[in-house]
């Protein structure tokens, strides 16, 4: 794409070269000849930092936030990069949002599990769906790794570009949203999961961090659809105050005007009511929760015209998201469970869920993220001793944390037990648990990777399959 061409909406220099850009980034160390680089002040580091860097790997124009004078190559100031990112991006990739229909997901929890969901619903009922989510990138049909919940401007603008599918189904994080990422997107369905405590070390607050997420709706198309689960307090709140926008407001609630109620939960089996109808709806998979957001993706595909029925019948087969409450049995009956629950309320959800299965003892194995939201962890502790018969601590993820305070940090939290290598955490619960006990694992899931290197990066999902001898001989020692 021609740079003037491109840059005609953020400046009106006559001095932008006259030239073909090769891509856009905002990594100096990817900066190729005739590259526009774009300077963003990340969370650690300050991409302003690299514009030098980046003009010797040939860059040819810079577009940046801050005050910088005597470039040899032209510098375009703009309030915002990352906005100016986002809108750039969307340009050069050829506006690729506005012919799309795109599902956006916001919660703390059950983004990834519903969206899911609804993909699986869509897909029985022959429509074509992309997914941007935590787990993984699917676009016409192909799987890629995915770097974050919600992708950079670069990558999301990229990602709808080349998707052909009828719909997108993305999840939207609070850092997405608070980082512009979605920028210049609008969306024909919006919905809301809940809203627990994380993430405060970036948004402050509870409040801030549900005005992040409710900033979604802004972007919600008027002749879209907001889906909320009004069961969660915040939910109700935000459900009030998008009563007056244009959209359609869809609930799913205990009250009159909820469009869907959820009578009675019972293991893979619970009644529901949907404009005046009594239905059953039925899941192979366990957790509470997953009623919740299986009601959300009946809601949503219910308004994407697919019949009642079929969304039933969908749902019965939807057979789970890994490292999701995946289940595992070891040869003498033990039920192993590993769970991504990271909150207070997702591990209620998942202990309950144990106890009302009949497990005689929980244990629960877990860590924290270092360097991630420290203020929610007594929380977490005492719901985890509440609920399960012995907790247990161990390293997550050490995000750069030295071992020896986060080792530290989990003693003080739990004077009883902490084994800090969390192979062997692991493998203890599971080796000490008898035959009518349930071993619950939270915390990495099936995630295969780890913000630090350090310690290796194995999923807990790999770990429990090693540990049970299911196909796994030698746990690999990925960093
Ligand atoms: C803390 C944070 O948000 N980091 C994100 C950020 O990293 P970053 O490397 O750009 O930031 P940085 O290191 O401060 O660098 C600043 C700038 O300098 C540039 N730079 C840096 C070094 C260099 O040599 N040259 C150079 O140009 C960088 O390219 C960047 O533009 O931008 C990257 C590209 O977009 C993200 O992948 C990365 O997410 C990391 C992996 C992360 O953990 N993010 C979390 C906070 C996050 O976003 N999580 C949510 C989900 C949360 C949830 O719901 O559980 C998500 O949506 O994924
Ligand atoms: N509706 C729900 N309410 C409460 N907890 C839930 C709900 N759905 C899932 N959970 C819990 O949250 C964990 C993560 O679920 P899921 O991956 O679907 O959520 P997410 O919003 O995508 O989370 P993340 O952004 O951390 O990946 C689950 O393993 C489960 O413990």
């Amino acid at each position: 794409m021609n740079l003037k061409e491109l840059l005609k909406s953020i400046s009106k220099q006559i001095s932008i070269p006259d030239v073909m850009i090769h891509k856009i980034t905002t990594n100096s160390q990817f900066v190729d000849k005739n590259d526009l680089f774009i300077a963003i002040k990340g969370y650690s580091l300050n991409g302003h930092d690299f514009i030098n860097q980046a003009i010797e790997a040939g860059a040819v124009c810079i577009v940046g936030e801050e005050d910088i004078r005597g470039l040899p190559v032209p510098y375009i100031r703009v309030s915002n990069s990352r906005l100016a990112l986002a809108e750039l991006a969307s340009e050069f990739y050829g506006n690729p949002a506005k012919d799309k229909k795109i599902i956006g997901i916001t919660g703390t929890n059950g983004k990834t599990t519903t969206a899911y969901m609804i993909k699986h619903i869509l897909e029985d009922f022959g429509h074509t769906c992309s997914m941007f989510g935590s787990v993984n990138t699917v676009i016409n049909g192909d799987t890629y790794p995915s770097l974050n919940t919600t992708p950079d401007a670069l990558n999301l603008q990229k990602h709808l570009a080349i998707s052909n599918d009828e719909f997108i189904i993305m999840e939207v994080s609070s850092h997405g949203i608070a980082q512009g990422r979605i920028h210049g997107i609008t969306f024909d369905f919006g919905l809301f999961t809940n809203l627990d405590h994380d993430h405060l070390d970036y948004h402050g607050d509870m409040e801030g961090y549900f005005l992040t997420k409710a900033k979604m709706f802004e972007a919600l198309k008027n002749d879209g659809y907001a889906i909320i689960n009004n069961y969660n307090a915040w939910g109700e709140k935000l459900s009030s105050m998008l009563q007056s926008r244009a959209f359609s407001l869809i609930t799913l609630g205990n009250k009159e005007n909820d469009e869907l109620t959820i009578n009675k939960i019972t293991p893979g089996f619970s009644e529901i009511s949907y404009k005046g109808w009594s239905l059953s709806l039925q899941l192979a998979i366990l957790g509470q929760h997953n009623t919740y957001n299986a009601a959300m993706a009946f809601l949503t595909a219910s308004r994407i015209g697919v019949p009642t029925q079929q969304i039933l019948k969908s749902l019965r087969t939807f057979s789970g998201v890994p490292g999701r409450f995946e289940i595992f049995r070891r040869s003498n009956g033990t039920t192993v469970v590993v769970d991504y629950a990271h909150t207070a309320e997702a591990f209620s959800n998942c202990l309950t869920t144990a106890k009302t299965q009949g497990a005689e003892k929980v244990f629960h194995v877990f860590g924290f993220r270092g360097d991630r939201d420290s203020s929610k962890r007594n929380k977490m502790i005492t719901i985890s001793k509440k609920l399960a018969d012995e907790t247990i601590l161990t390293f997550d993820d050490l995000n750069g944390v030295p071992s020896a305070a986060m080792l530290q940090e989990l003693k003080k939290l739990n004077e009883g037990q902490v084994i800090s290598d969390r192979t062997l955490a692991i493998k203890h619960a599971i080796e000490t648990a008898e035959e009518n006990d349930w071993v619950i694992i939270t915390g990495k899931g099936d995630e295969r990777y780890s913000l630090d290197f350090t310690l290796p990066a194995n999923s807990d999902k790999e770990t429990v399959e090693y540990v049970l001898q299911k196909g796994v001989k030698k746990l690999k020692t990925r960093r």
